[in-house]
């Protein structure tokens, strides 16, 4: 009979074209995911960064840090962010990810979500920092916000939303960040807030 339990732990890749993404489902943790969470949002040196957009200058609309390995820094959307020394607690869920993905990192990006009007703009992981083809594990806590990918060439590829539950882990590869963007929209319906964390190997 097959293992249940080790059946849980696999990675479900997703059908789409020109990416390699893949799912897992309740990856586990040192607390449950509720405490994860209160701990994330709490122990996080959070910062308010701004965007520049058609010349004029907003809050991002979310809260944001980086964690890594001494000496890396990252440059992102014409911020130079310089990186705080990993936390006893990231550290472990980077192993843990880092478990089941068979990969290993040595950045975390952090963003909080405040709530539903909080949302990340469509993008592609390309920063040259990450290297051609980058491995990318993101990990959610909190509200399950829609994650939504949007194939950059082929058009009539519908937009693909991917609800990312607490606990889930999405893993983006290959050749994913040349053909995909994705964001997070705000929605109208009200939710509490979300820590998400995407790890990273950052080259320089
Ligand atoms: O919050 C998410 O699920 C996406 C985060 C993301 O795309 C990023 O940090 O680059
Ligand atoms: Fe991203």
């Amino acid at each position: 009979m097959r293992d249940l339990f080790s059946l849980d732990r696999q990675f479900e890749a997703l059908d789409l074209p020109d990416a390699d993404v893949s799912i897992l489902h309740q990856i586990e943790m040192p607390l449950s995911y509720p405490e994860m969470l209160r701990r994330l949002i709490d122990d996080t040196k959070w910062r308010q960064e701004q965007v520049r957009v058609y010349g004029k200058v907003h809050d991002q609309p979310r809260l944001v840090a980086l964690y890594a390995d001494k000496g890396k820094t990252y440059d992102y959307s014409g911020i130079s962010l310089h990186p705080l020394p990993w936390t006893d607690l990231l550290r472990e869920i980077k192993r843990r990810v880092e478990d089941c993905t068979d990969a290993t990192f040595n950045a975390v990006f952090l963003n909080l979500y405040r709530d539903h009007n909080d949302s990340m703009g469509f993008h592609s992981d390309n920063e040259k920092e990450l290297g051609k083809n980058p491995i990318i594990a993101s990990v959610t806590f909190g509200a399950t916000r829609t994650f939504v990918m949007k194939h950059k060439f082929a058009k009539e590829i519908p937009p693909v939303k991917i609800p990312l539950e607490a606990g889930t882990v999405l893993l983006m590869k290959g050749s994913t960040q040349h053909n995909w963007k994705h964001g997070i929209n705000k929605q109208t319906r009200p939710c509490g807030p979300r820590v998400n964390l995407t790890f990273r190997t950052l080259l320089s």
